[in-house]
């Protein structure tokens, strides 16, 4: 069992099911659109033209860490703030606002967490030999953060804020709070840079002016522009430290601890929290022995046998996008050498096809911004919000534990249980057997992932969930991506000894007696009447939907 949340998932109740439905609280399809028209990024951006450009002499100058560029290398709001504390007499300062609540309220995994405080111990400890002191601040309640900042701002005399984009919901509108609250400050400045992707989300238009909204557009225009502004791919270099007289200074902020993980977060046991820091071990240097490793060994093969589980394919960095341990400049500088200094538009096919991967965390991004609603517990299409879902608890429970009775699915949600992370093509399939097969509440599964994935990103993963006429059948894709079986027997032990077809559809392929002495469930529901089911629904319920 990966974690204490896990565990509780084996004895899922009925109790368990609703919790999970009252996590998911969502406004109107007519508030969403609202939303959508009047965005918190803009209404941000509008305020940060005059928070930043405030003609305020540096004194201490703050760079404020979030959980998405826990790195100092090439760190964009730490650079800038690290420049700008050079104007002046004062210390780089830098900070975390450790918020408990934050992570019971997202469902974020204790993998996740664990991932993201010991990141934090890392760029502490390098800081500190800077004479950098990384404080951390703690908000008990969701609702003090903007309070805890401007204290802590004022209390350390800081003239200036940094901090990098967060482009979800809650964050933006936590910054337009704190930019509030600076204006009405007399001496301070704030500003919010764009780091987390190479083009700034929003800015790849269509020809009237409009964000683009397709992916291959998107990505035609991402090429183009990447091509012809080398600049976007430039880094920056880590901060400059401090003068040693900040250690005495800045003591007090030296001495603050990174904090333990709360009660709801922690693993089971030492040896198994042992274990999943061994598969996701932290700091970039880490990240980047990955990356040198997957280009060297695995990117040549990655356009041919990117979706076949067994063989691991991919390069597993995500976890390390989505805490910003590596910066994807960084990581694209990497990608292009090994393209021989070609871009990505040309080269090595399976260059071309990993990059293809990370425009797509780029215009999920877009997506984000310019749709805010998705971060809202709401579809991007948000006629799929009027659909009736079931209330099959047995299948929910099923779900989660890798009973299905079907094999692939039953693989793909042992592996997220055991390693906090699952294989892109079973993270296609286990969402489409449970928004379609099980015909339950898709954010139920989005919910699901977050509370076990190490790499939760908010962007990928609700863009992933997104519901649509697509039902994967998971047979087909099994014979299709797990050719020879060996992901299925990987992760279910009780089929391990099957050599055959058998293997993707033992209870359709052989005898009773046969399947029973496997000691391996029976399909919980029919795939084809399922099918069936979820695309009349879907056609019925959207046909209906008011927006
Ligand atoms: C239902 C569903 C939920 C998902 N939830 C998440 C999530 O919470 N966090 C997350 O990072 N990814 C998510 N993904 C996208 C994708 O599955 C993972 O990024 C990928 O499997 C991570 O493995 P990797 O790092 O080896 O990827 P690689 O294949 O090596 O790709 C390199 C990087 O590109 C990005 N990437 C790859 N595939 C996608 C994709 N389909 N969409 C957007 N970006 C992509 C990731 O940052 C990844 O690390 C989800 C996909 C689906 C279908």
């Amino acid at each position: 069992m990966a974690s204490k949340k896990h565990a509780r998932a084996d004895s899922q109740t009925h109790s368990d099911y609703v919790e999970v439905e009252n996590m998911l609280k969502k406004p109107s399809t007519k508030r969403a659109k609202q939303i959508d028209a009047d965005t918190p990024y803009a209404n941000l951006c509008e305020r940060l033209n005059q928070t930043r450009s405030r003609d305020v002499k540096p004194r201490n100058v703050l760079h404020w860490v979030r959980s998405k560029d826990i790195r100092q290398e090439d760190n964009k709001g730490l650079h800038a703030a690290s420049q700008k504390a050079k104007e002046g007499k004062g210390s780089l300062i830098t900070m975390y606002l450790w918020s408990p609540n934050d992570l019971v309220f997202h469902g974020t995994s204790p993998a996740r967490s664990d991932f993201i405080l010991d990141n934090l111990r890392i760029l502490k400890s390098q800081l500190e030999d800077k004479n950098i002191p990384l404080a951390i601040v703690t908000s008990e309640k969701r609702g003090s953060k903007t309070q805890r900042v401007m204290d802590f701002a004022k209390e350390h005399d800081i003239s200036h804020i940094y901090a990098n984009m967060e482009y979800e919901i809650d964050e933006l509108r936590r910054d337009i709070s704190i930019a509030k609250s600076v204006q009405e400050e007399k001496d301070m400045a704030f500003d919010v840079l764009h780091d987390q992707t190479v083009v700034v989300p929003g800015t790849l238009t269509t020809r009237s002016g409009g964000p683009l909204k397709v992916f291959t557009p998107y990505q035609r225009s991402w090429l183009s522009e990447t091509k012809s502004e080398f600049s976007l791919l430039d880094s920056v270099p880590p901060p400059d430290g401090n003068d040693t007289c900040a250690r005495k200074d800045l003591a007090k902020l030296f001495d603050t601890q990174i904090p333990n993980l709360p009660e709801t977060k922690q693993f089971d046991s030492e040896e198994e929290r042992a274990r999943i820091r061994k598969l996701w071990p932290a700091g970039n240097e880490a990240g980047m022995r990955r990356l040198a490793d997957f280009l060297h060994n695995k990117v040549a093969d990655y356009a041919a046998h990117r979706s076949e589980p067994a063989g691991d394919p991919s390069s597993r960095l995500s976890a390390y996008f989505s805490a910003g341990i590596v910066s994807v400049r960084e990581v694209l500088q990497q990608t292009k050498k090994a393209n021989g200094g070609k871009h990505f538009d040309a080269g090595d096919a399976g260059i071309i096809a990993w990059v293809r991967e990370i425009v797509f965390r780029e215009f999920y991004r877009q997506v984000t911004v310019t749709t805010p609603h998705t971060a809202m517990n709401l579809p991007q299409n948000l006629k799929f919000d009027n659909v009736e879902w079931e209330d099959d608890v047995e299948g929910w429970q099923k779900w989660c534990e890798g009973k299905t009775g079907v094999p692939f699915i039953d693989a793909g949600m042992r592996q997220i249980n055991t390693e906090a992370y699952m294989h892109n093509r079973l993270r296609m399939n286990t969402a489409s057997y449970l928004r379609a097969n099980l015909l339950i509440d898709y954010r139920k599964g989005e919910r699901y992932f977050a509370e076990h994935l190490i790499d939760w990103d908010l962007s990928n993963n609700t863009q992933g969930w997104e519901p649509s006429y697509t039902v994967f059948n998971p047979v087909v894709q099994a014979e299709k991506c797990d050719k020879h079986g060996d992901y299925i027997r990987q992760w279910v032990p009780e089929l391990r000894g099957l050599k055959g077809k058998e293997i993707f559809a033992p209870h359709d392929r052989l005898s009773k007696e046969e399947f029973e002495k496997l000691g391996y469930p029976y399909p919980h529901v029919n795939y084809a009447e399922t099918a069936q089911r979820a695309k009349q629904r879907y056609k019925r319920n959207l046909a209906e939907a008011d927006p």
